[in-house]
């Protein structure tokens, strides 16, 4: 098929409306003027701090090539900012699509069909000798044919250091919820990461959240690592399968050497459930409010946060945003955790400095060629 050329520069894109934001970056729907075609452009501040992930985000992007996996068309740096332009997902991500229609979880066929494009993105990325390290909803888009991609490479990263294959990592990375424990103990990890994130999605997808969304970060950490892994309950989630529950409890095993790759995961019986993209269109995307629309609800709700109480909203934490935590800070309260009673609770403070990337902060309107004003926060 012959490729297009999509042109560099931002005179060549109109900013129709913001879709997405996250915690580095606003995303729009746009128009390629000279292809008069309409993309998605994530835009992002540049932060000499963050340049090695960011430019290691959009060179992922652009060499990607998986049906299920979120390509950029192409990337270039404005004033401060880097563009990606991407296809345009119509329907949006996953998380939002539960939130405003869905907020007790989406049914058995649904949750099947979209995890089989999830992990087979994985299993491409896991091939190519990368960890996605922050699969989750939020990171899971969907086409207005039903069409599934994993996206958001943000914290991506490859096994594959100066040419040489390594076989782990030890960065702290990802989101508190999703974060497997060996991830959280800062040792060696592999894609297996990736495998017990997706378990985490799996339920965040049958439930409507993630587990322990209610807790604060810090006890999120404690609760991954000391409670029993988490999983579907046989009395109160009695209309999923056995075989999605055991599909679960493979996924989240501490031991990472217990846990299944993609691939194997891939042959399970619990994805002969999934059905095709026309299923997902009929199921969860007839009668949804536009992207667009969503994302201003969702904004105006935010700030109308912000100006109730100026500090970091558990809400928005629930929503997945990825968080830097101190690491040192929480193992000394973890110890203090240890010495009290054994037992978190959430009306202790917690200590852990959370630290968000820059963003990006847009106007209600947003005119041709005019970027919005910057905030960091
Ligand atoms: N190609 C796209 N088409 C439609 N919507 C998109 C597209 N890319 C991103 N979005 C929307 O924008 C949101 C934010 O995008 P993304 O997750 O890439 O940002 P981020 O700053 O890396 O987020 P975080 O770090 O908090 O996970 C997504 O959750 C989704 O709703």
């Amino acid at each position: 098929m012959e490729r297009k050329n999509y042109p560099v520069g931002s005179e060549n894109y109109h900013l129709v409306e913001e879709i997405g934001r996250g915690s580095s970056s606003t995303v729009f729907r746009a128009i390629c003027k000279p292809l008069h075609e309409t993309v998605a452009i994530k835009i992002l501040y540049l932060d000499q701090n963050d340049l090695g992930s960011i430019a290691y985000e959009a060179q992922t992007m652009m060499l990607v090539d998986h049906p299920n996996l979120q390509k950029a068309h192409c990337s270039f740096i404005s004033d401060q900012y880097l563009w990606i332009v991407m296809p345009f997902m119509a329907a949006g991500c996953c998380l939002r699509i539960m939130k405003s229609d869905f907020p007790n979880g989406y049914e058995e066929a649904v949750i099947a069909t979209i995890l089989r494009g999830v992990l087979r993105g994985l299993e491409y990325m896991h091939h190519h000798g990368d960890i996605h390290r922050d699969v989750k909803a939020g990171n899971i888009l969907v086409d207005s044919n039903g069409e599934i991609k994993l996206s958001d490479f943000g914290v991506s990263a490859s096994l594959f250091d100066a040419g040489d294959r390594k076989c782990s990592r030890n960065d702290f990375v990802g989101t508190p919820c999703w974060m497997a424990p060996e991830v959280i103990m800062e040792q060696n990890y592999g894609y297996k990461a990736d495998i017990w994130s997706f378990g985490i999605t799996a339920l965040e997808l049958a439930h409507g959240h993630a587990p322990f969304s209610e807790f604060l970060p810090s006890e999120v950490l404690y609760r991954t690592l000391r409670a029993a892994s988490p999983g579907l309950d046989h009395k109160t989630d009695k209309k999923f399968s056995n075989s999605f529950r055991k599909m679960i409890a493979m996924c989240l095993v501490k031991d990472p050497s217990g846990c299944p790759s993609a691939q194997r995961l891939l042959k399970h019986s619990f994805f002969k459930n999934a059905r095709s993209g026309d299923y997902i269109v009929r199921k969860i995307l007839r009668g949804l409010p536009t992207v667009g629309d969503r994302a201003t609800e969702i904004v105006l709700k935010q700030e109308d946060m912000v100006v109730k109480k100026r500090k970091i909203s558990q809400d928005e934490y629930k929503q997945g945003i990825a968080w830097n935590l101190e690491v040192e800070d929480l193992k000394t309260w973890w110890a203090s955790q240890q010495l009290l009673d054994g037992e978190a609770s959430t009306s202790r403070k917690d200590p852990v400095v959370v630290q968000q990337r820059g963003r990006f902060k847009v106007t209600p309107e947003i005119e041709e060629s005019t970027m919005p004003e910057t905030s960091r926060q």
